[in-house]
């Protein structure tokens, strides 16, 4: 049984707070360009499945994350499929914003977030936090549904920036993610 929003509460730290990355893990956890991309580089067939979109209230700690005024936003979470095979869980939250609106990225369907926002050349990002994600987390929930044992999984967030707009991306790589290889 999953509920949505899949809760991503973790301890989310700069990955200078782990020393002991390996080459794979920041290859992936810091990559700066689109995971997307960097995902379609490395399997046949890209897709995406969306778990769940919904409209939400920001918390006022997540308005200053995402450091908005605006207090509606969209909770997306989709999963990132290589050749059929669930590679990451992202989590979205897209403040209710005429920029993001314009940019389509509040109805994007089964379209990557990526393939839209690294076309502007005004995007930028925060720094990527990194977290792990234990055998207790919420987030194991999701491998049960998808048929996957529970294992510690990596994940990593930071906010981008589009012009004045601000959104949220997290994501969690998955058993079968590259990440883990
Ligand atoms: C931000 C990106 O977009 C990806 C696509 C997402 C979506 O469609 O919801 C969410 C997270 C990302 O992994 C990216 O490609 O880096």
């Amino acid at each position: 049984m999953i509920t949505f929003p899949v809760s991503l509460a973790a301890h989310w730290q700069p990955a200078s707070a782990y020393p002991h990355l390996t080459q794979q893990q920041q290859g992936w956890l810091l990559e700066a360009g689109s995971l997307t991309a960097k995902l379609k580089r490395h399997c046949q067939h890209f897709s995406v499945k969306v778990l769940n979109e919904a409209p939400f209230d920001l918390t006022k700690e997540q308005q200053a994350l995402l450091n908005t005024p605006l207090s509606q936003a969209l909770n997306r979470e989709v999963l990132l499929l290589c050749d059929d095979k669930p590679m990451v869980y992202a989590q979205s939250w897209l403040p209710a914003d005429d920029t993001l609106k314009k940019q389509q990225l509040l109805s994007m369907g089964t379209r990557p977030l990526g393939d839209v926002i690294f076309q502007d050349p005004s995007l930028s990002r925060t720094e990527i936090e990194v977290a792990e994600f234990n055998e207790q987390h919420t987030i194991q929930t999701l491998l049960a549904v998808l048929g996957k044992e529970s294992k510690p999984l990596w994940g990593r967030r930071s906010v981008f920036s589009l012009s004045n707009a601000h959104f949220l991306v997290a994501e969690v790589f998955l058993p079968e993610a590259y990440i883990y290889l």
